[in-house]
Formats: C-alpha cells, structure tokens, sequence
C-alpha cells in the first residue's frame, strides 16, 4: 500500500519519519512539498520520492493532507481530478470536516479525519481518528495502523474533534508552557540554568510516568505531594489565587472555538 503525504512541514515530518521508523519501504512512501528547499531537505534525509500533488494523489493509495486548514481547499481542487473510487483521503487539518472534504473529492473515495500530536516524534504520539460518511472498517484500520507507527490511537465519534483538538492536539504546547515558566521560576530562585532545566525535564517525565504506570487520579496523586502545611501547600495557593485551573478552562475553550472557525475558513 503506498502512501503520499502533502503537506511536508512540521506535522508531515513528523508523519513521514514515524512510517520510517515503523519500517515502511520508503518506495511506497511519496511527498508534495509547495517549498522547494524543504522538498529537497527531505528527499535527502529520508530518500523519499518529492513529487507534484497532482502525481501523488494520482499514485497512492493513501493521501494523507497534512497542509495547513487554510490551504485544505486549494489543495483538494488541485488533487480532486487524479483522485477516485478507492483510494483513501486521510486529513490531519485541525478544524477541516469530513464533510468539506468529501464534498470536494469523487465518490467513493474514503475519508478519514484525524488529530495527531507532536510527540509522534518520539513515537509517544496521541492520535484521534473519525470516519467520514463512505468510509469502512478497512478504511479505518488502515488508518489506525498509520497513526499506530507512532504512538495511541482512540476512534472518536467527529463531533468531539475540536474538543481534542484543545486538548490533545495543541496540548503539547501547553505543557512546553508550564515547563518553560517551572525552568525560569528555577533560575528566579537562584538554580543554574542547566540545573533547573534537568529538575524540571525529569520531573515530567516521572510525573508522566506515574500517571500511566499507576493509572491512579491525578488528584491522589498531588495529594501524596502535598504535606500538611508544607511547601506545595504553599505554592498551590499561589496557584489558585492566580486562577491557573481558570486559566486552563478558558485556555481550551478558546482552542475549541478556534478550531470550529478554521471549520468555516477564517
Ligand atoms: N503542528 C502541530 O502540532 C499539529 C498540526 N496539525 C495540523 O497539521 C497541519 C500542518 O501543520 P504544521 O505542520 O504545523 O504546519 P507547517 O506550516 O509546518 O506545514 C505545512 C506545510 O504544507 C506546505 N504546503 C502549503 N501549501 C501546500 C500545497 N499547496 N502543496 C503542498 N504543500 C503545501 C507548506 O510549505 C508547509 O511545509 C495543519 O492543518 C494543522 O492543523 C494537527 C495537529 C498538530
Ligand atoms: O495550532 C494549531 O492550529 C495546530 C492544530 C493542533 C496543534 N497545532
């Protein structure tokens, strides 16, 4: 089964290397890039086929769209000729509904609406995956097995998209956030950069770790921290009083209604 990712940027890298890693022939794998350099930056580092989207769409079996939601309509008017009954259309678009895109495409052609996240990168990824309305089972195993190369895979009903979106999607970033505020809070406090930067990265990676190992709540997990009248009672009021969870809420509120606007092309 052959591949063609469009849209080779930081989410199409990271599709593309993750099928690599997962030992895909990179014969059966093919690239549209709009930007020449970053079309040769990755022939040469993957040895991968760059091709126009048109030949891609024409040749694969699988066309993964991996360009940004604003560019999604452009892109299926150009590849909507080549493409026809059987092949299978997979959109990695935030935003961008089965609806829009099956409107565009023949019919018969499957359609897939999935939500990565960057830890793909390391193969720790969180991918959501939807069926549009042609799509079947084999479809959607084909899919799963894509997103599988590189890390969980969950099958949601389409309507809860842009709620992953706030959270899975864009979710790394908000934890690059409180890491980089715990580093320079370190440095605030007198800790060499370098120091905070190792206390910070570990402890992550332990809290992570005990969330998926133990599988216990996260609030019996803080409690455990949080000795009576000690230090992290301390810093959790701080916590509160600045109304961090608040700020949380409204934080994935705003990426649930901005992805619900990319829906409608703004
Ligand atoms: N970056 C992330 O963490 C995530 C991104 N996504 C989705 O992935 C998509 C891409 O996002 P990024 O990789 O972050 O953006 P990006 O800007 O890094 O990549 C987009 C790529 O598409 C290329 N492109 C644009 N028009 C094209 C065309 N007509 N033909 C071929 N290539 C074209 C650009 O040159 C660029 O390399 C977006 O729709 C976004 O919603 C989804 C989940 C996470
Ligand atoms: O920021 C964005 O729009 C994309 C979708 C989810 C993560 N990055």
């Amino acid at each position: 089964m052959s591949t063609a990712i469009i849209g080779a940027g930081v989410m199409g890298e990271t599709l593309l290397s993750g099928l690599v890693r997962a030992g895909r022939r990179v014969d059966q794998l093919m690239v549209g890039e709009k930007r020449p350099e970053r079309a040769r930056e990755l022939e040469e580092r993957y040895g991968v086929a760059v091709v126009s989207n048109r030949e891609a769409a024409a040749k694969a079996d699988t066309v993964a769209l991996v360009v940004k939601p604003q560019d999604m309509g452009d892109v299926l008017d150009e590849i909507a000729p080549q493409l026809r009954a059987g092949q299978l259309v997979v959109s990695l678009a935030a935003g961008i509904t089965t609806d829009f895109i099956e409107s565009r495409v023949p019919d018969g052609v499957a359609v897939v609406r999935v939500m990565p996240n960057t830890p793909a990168l390391v193969d720790e990824g969180m991918a959501a995956i939807s069926p549009g309305s042609h799509c079947d089972e084999a479809h959607l195993a084909e899919v799963e097995s894509l997103m599988a190369s590189t890390g969980k895979v969950l099958r949601i009903p389409e309507k809860q998209m842009d709620a992953v979106t706030a959270i899975s999607g864009s979710g790394p970033a908000y934890i690059f956030f409180v890491v980089e505020s715990m580093i320079e809070a370190g440095v605030h406090l007198g800790l060499p950069r370098a120091t905070s930067t190792e206390l910070v990265v570990q402890t992550l990676v332990g809290s992570a770790a005990m969330l998926r190992e133990t599988g216990t709540h996260p609030v019996v997990l803080r409690e455990q921290v949080t000795s009576p009248n000690g230090t992290t009672a301390s810093a959790l009021r701080e916590l509160e009083i600045h109304r961090v969870r608040a700020a949380f809420l409204a934080a994935m509120e705003a990426a649930r209604n901005r992805s619900r606007e990319l829906a409608e092309g703004s």
